[in-house]
């Protein structure tokens, strides 16, 4: 075990161990993701046969990824770092963090949890994996509630990259920061939950989703195939809400709102009755066995009134947000992560209108008299004080009013001292893809910054999977087409940025995610990535100036046939078709990137916005008016100090100094 000085100092340095206790679907997939990051770890189960089941449960998903090329080590590798275990006893010795991941009873829970008190180490972290119990009541089974802590991965773990990090009654700050800290050092993403309230954030916040829903099925205002229609297609979702109860069992959720003590929407109350509860059954609200399953349509429902379902959920927002239970930000990823919202509710909540938000629940609260409806105080304080949402300029987040850039929901950026401009596409659930979103903070960034501060722009991809996966496809239902028939403004935008601009690329970089590559001046790429327009195959053609562009700077041959075939192309061909600038090593990638950086930052802001400019707009001249326009801006630069300082440091013989006068 490691060393700990203080046991109240946990941290996640301190963590070496591992244990988890339970090798069912979640126990084996936290074994193995524990595993890959590096961890021994020993996984334990109450039989042999069953964490036997349980190892080669894990052996088979880490083949799989090894055929995808995911792993950064062989499996055998990463095996060999965990052992499997029956007895508790000898499973917990010399543990740091004990995860347990058993059924969801708590009798069960806290006979484990008794257990853990008396044989894991003092001053380990006990955590639960539970999704839906007090962690406060599995903490009191042990005599040491402040190490107890929820630890909620999503199904699949290996594939999910949320994790809710829970405080229980007594929890200490240390362990759960220890806790959050260990789930990013396991490559997922962290949620803080404050306070143990039932159903966490993300289930808090789905629980609207389906139960609304349900109510309007209910009583009549929309069929299920209306209302799941104009979820997905209407509003982005993944998933309608009673496709969703099918997948989860409709009875999950029916026992959750009944230990709740929430009243239960007929419609849910008699599929539970005549235990029709999903996909597992045969029938829910579709019927799979002998039916067509799920079967809604776009154009399905177009009079649905969404709003109802989204006031909800932005409503169980607020109550999270105004109880200090989560932050808008931690509600946002929770969403986006673990529920695979298009965008997090609050950012959702901010662009309807928190005041149209309020209306429609007071509405309904008035219509029903139902507690469903009774708007948080939160909600209600934000619209008091004239924090509307977005238009308005803050609501549950603050937004850039036009005195420069600033926090983007879907974007990160930095300005170095040196001038470089990072920016950070930043929808790795998504592979990055552009929604309207992400799209609009490039153009406002791009737009507010001040240019004299600039010497270079770099865009990348967050996450290890993509550069961007191409335009947001969920979207594309609420595009109006005669809107889309103007050339889209953040290509235009980064290709005349008075600055040079560089895509680093490492992975997918495909459709509008190509294009946006495509408008930057350079790119280099890591021999892994991945390029093409496969638009073709959604029946679209890529729709930001990629048969343009392609076309210009390969040829028809190579351009058509990117765009024709809609293939994936390799970096080695990118680079011999001369779409990008490098193709390299992922372990020479940062230092090739830097290097071009280093150039463009340190070269002369003038002569290169000129050059930028000239070859930009020459390249659809004739060579006369090319020509023409680099000759002007040859002499417009004579006359610069950039250009004496430049000639002055060649005859000294040492590196120039531009300053862009
Ligand atoms: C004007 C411009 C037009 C366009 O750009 S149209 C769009 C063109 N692009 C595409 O058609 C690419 C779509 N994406 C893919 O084909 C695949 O993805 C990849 C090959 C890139 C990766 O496949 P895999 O490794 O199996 O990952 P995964 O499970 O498909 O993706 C992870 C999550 O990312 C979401 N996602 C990926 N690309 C997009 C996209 N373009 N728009 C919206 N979401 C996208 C998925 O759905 C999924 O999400 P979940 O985990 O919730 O299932």
């Amino acid at each position: 075990m490691g060393e700990r000085a203080d046991r109240l100092r946990m941290d996640v340095d301190d963590i070496e161990t591992v244990a988890v206790i339970g090798s069912g679907n979640m126990g084996h997939g936290i074994t193995e993701v524990v595993a890959m990051a590096g961890y021994d770890v020993t996984m334990r189960d109450i039989e042999a046969d069953i964490v036997q089941d349980g190892y080669e449960s894990i052996e088979w998903s880490l083949d799989k990824l090894d055929e995808s090329d995911r792993l950064d080590e062989s499996p055998e590798t990463i095996l060999d770092r965990i052992s499997t275990e029956v007895d508790l006893e000898t499973a917990v010795a010399g543990a740091d963090i004990v995860i347990e991941a058993v059924p969801e009873q708590m009798d069960l829970k806290k006979d484990v949890f008794g257990d853990l008190d008396d044989y894991a180490e003092d001053g380990a972290i006990l955590a639960s994996n539970t999704s839906s119990l007090s962690i406060t009541e599995i903490a009191s089974a042990t005599d040491r509630p402040e190490d107890v802590v929820g630890m909620h991965f999503f199904n699949p773990p290996v594939k999910m990259d949320l994790v809710e990090v829970i405080y229980g009654a007594e929890t200490d700050d240390d362990t759960a920061q220890a806790t959050y800290d260990f789930v990013e050092a396991v490559d997922k993403t962290p949620i803080f939950v404050r306070k143990d309230v039932n159903g966490f954030v993300v289930n808090s916040v789905l629980g609207p989703f389906g139960e609304e829903a349900a109510w309007m099925a209910s009583e009549d205002l929309a069929t299920i195939e209306e209302i799941d229609a104009a979820m997905v297609y209407g509003r982005g979702y993944p998933m309608g809400p009673f496709e969703l109860g099918d997948l989860t069992g409709i009875d999950v959720g029916y026992h959750v709102r009944k230990e709740a003590g929430k009243e239960i929407p007929p419609l849910m109350e008699s599929k539970v009755e005549a235990e029709e509860l999903g996909r597992k059954t045969g029938e829910g609200y579709y019927r799979y066995d002998d039916g067509e399953g799920v079967s809604y349509e776009q154009g399905q429902g177009e009079d649905v009134d969404t709003l109802r379902i989204e006031a909800r959920m932005v409503n169980e927002a607020a109550k999270l947000i105004g109880n200090d239970v989560a932050t808008p930000d931690a509600i946002d990823t929770g969403m986006k992560l673990g529920a695979g919202f298009p965008e997090g509710i609050c950012v959702r909540g901010d662009k309807l209108g928190l005041d149209t938000v309020l209306a429609k629940l007071e509405d309904l609260h008035e219509e029903y008299g139902a507690e469903r409806y009774e708007p948080a105080d939160y909600l209600v304080e934000l619209v008091e004080s004239g924090k509307t949402g977005k238009e308005a300029g803050e609501g549950f987040y603050e937004y850039n009013t036009g005195s420069g850039p600033g926090d983007y929901n879907t974007l990160n950026w930095e300005l170095t001292d040196d001038g470089l401009l990072d920016v950070e596409l930043d929808r790795p659930e998504r592979m990055n893809a552009l929604s309207n979103d992400l799209m609009d903070a490039v153009v406002d960034l791009l737009e507010s910054i001040d240019t004299e501060d600039v010497r270079a722009v770099s865009f990348e991809g967050a996450g290890d999977r993509a550069f961007s996966a191409g335009a947001d496809v969920t979207g594309f239902a609420d595009i109006e087409p005669a809107k889309r028939a103007e050339p889209t403004e953040v290509f235009q935008v980064v290709d005349e940025f008075p600055r040079p601009t560089i895509a680093k690329i490492d992975g997918y970089c495909l459709g509008g995610g190509f294009e946006l590559a495509l408008a930057c001046d350079l790119r280099v790429a890591t021999e892994d990535s991945t390029f093409g327009f496969p638009e073709i195959n959604l029946g679209l053609l890529p729709g930001g100036g990629g048969t343009q562009r392609a076309l210009r700077m390969i040829g028809e041959a190579r351009a058509k046939e990117l765009v024709f075939r809609g293939e994936h192309i390799s970096a080695e061909r990118a680079e011999d078709w001369g779409l990008i600038n490098r193709a390299v090593p992922s372990d020479e990638y940062e230092d090739t990137c830097a290097d071009f950086l280093d150039d463009l930052v340190s070269g002369p802001p003038l002569a290169l916005q000129h050059a930028k400019r000239v070859m930009n707009e020459g390249a659809d001249e004739d060579l006369d008016a090319g020509l023409q326009m680099e000759s002007q801006a040859f002499a417009l630069l004579l006359t610069t100090q950039d250009a004496r300082e430049g000639t002055a440091a060649f005859q000294e013989d040492r590196e120039p100094e531009f300053t862009g006068e």
